[in-house]
């Protein structure tokens, strides 16, 4: 079904400049004829995106927007940028200021989304404890939009997306010894239950099936490995489907990720961030999308970080970066078509 389409470009936040983030957005750029992306601008620096691409053997041509409405005319033919300033492009070496261009890129872009100037939020990968050092007090970009949204942290539901899978963790960037004790069955279900209204709303899956991971080893073994399973998640899935929505669990988890097992379910519902991202990394790295569920406004993000290590080779593949800007572009549509 041909989708109508957002009425404006989305903004995509540079990332750190010593990250693969500005060499991916010029990337993406290249490839938006083939891939069929939505019109996009990047909020950043255009002397950072010229010389990222120059180093990355790209012949393209940025150009300097003054406001978001400009970058559909100029995108067929030039990467479009709102222009924060320039920043040094030392890819690999990160410091304070670029992690400040990337702090301003991801505030103006936020606030261009939000204030509907522009359709849908993409942000470039930041480092998390750069940032901090210039003033970030959030645990990551999804309670940052979270807070500028004015939605409650815990209401801005984590997704990544790709082709075999979509995982939903429910505590995220936490220690690992802290997850048991911020596991509750309202938890669960209130960041359940979001997830599987977004799956209505932004990827028009009419009646999403949830599959609720457990915590422990076998989802607890009838209570001989750990009491969480029962306890908590188990009353979690009952008060889901009391509310009508198609939640199965607690499940093993070591279980649930195999082909025959993903085919059963829309979204795997997991207890931390690592037994939600190791699957759809393993499976759907160079595709995989972070989506921001429960906002007001649409954010995505490639499901990987700044890579500085291979900042700057050429050796940073785009497929992510695209996959976030289509699948930015696909949710907006849809919102703006209900
Ligand atoms: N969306 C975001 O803003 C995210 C930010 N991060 C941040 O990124 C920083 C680095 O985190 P890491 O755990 O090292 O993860 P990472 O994703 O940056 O790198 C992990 C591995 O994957 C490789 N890799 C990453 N992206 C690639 C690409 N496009 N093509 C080819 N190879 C690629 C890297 O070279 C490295 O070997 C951290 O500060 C973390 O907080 C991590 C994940 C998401
Ligand atoms: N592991 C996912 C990640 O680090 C991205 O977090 P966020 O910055 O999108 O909140």
């Amino acid at each position: 079904m041909i989708q109508p389409s957002s009425p404006h470009p989305l903004a995509l936040s540079i990332g750190d400049p010593a990250g693969v983030g500005p060499e991916l957005a010029c990337a993406a750029w290249a490839l938006s004829g083939t891939a069929a992306l939505p019109p996009f601008f990047v909020v950043g620096s255009r002397r950072v995106l010229e010389k990222a691409a120059r180093r990355r053997g790209l012949h393209l041509k940025v150009r300097a927007i003054t406001a978001p409405h400009e970058a559909a005319a100029i995108f067929p033919n030039a990467l479009p940028v709102l222009d924060l300033g320039d920043a040094d492009y030392t890819p690999g070496v990160p410091d304070d200021q670029g992690a400040a261009l990337a702090l301003a890129a991801l505030t103006e872009a936020t606030r261009l989304v939000r204030e509907g100037k522009a359709g849908a939020l993409v942000t470039g990968p930041i480092a998390k404890s750069r940032l901090a050092r210039v003033g970030f007090d959030h645990p990551g970009q999804t309670e940052f939009v979270a807070a500028a949204c004015g939605v409650a942290a815990d209401d801005a539901v984590m997704m990544l997306a790709g082709p075999s899978l979509r995982v939903v963790p429910i505590t995220v960037h936490v220690a690992l010894s802290r997850v048991p004790s911020l596991l509750s069955a309202e938890r669960i279900e209130r960041r359940s239950a979001i997830a599987a209204e977004a799956l209505v709303r932004d990827f028009g899956i009419p009646a999403p099936r949830l599959a609720v991971a457990g915590l422990n080893p076998h989802a607890g073994e009838d209570g001989r490995m750990g009491s969480e399973d029962a306890a908590v998640i188990a009353p979690a899935v009952a008060a889901l489907q009391s509310r009508g929505i198609d939640a199965r669990g607690p499940l093993p988890a070591d279980t649930m990720f195999h082909a025959a097992a993903r085919a059963t379910y829309d979204v795997a519902i997991c207890m931390y961030h690592d037994q939600a991202l190791i699957p759809i990394k393993a499976l759907d790295f160079d595709e995989g999308v972070n989506v921001t569920l429960g906002l007001p406004i649409v954010r995505t993000s490639p499901d990987h970080g700044t890579a500085f290590a291979i900042a700057g080779t050429s050796t940073a593949r785009p497929g992510a970066t695209v996959a976030a800007i289509r699948m930015a572009g696909e949710c907006a549509a849809r919102r703006h078509g209900a």
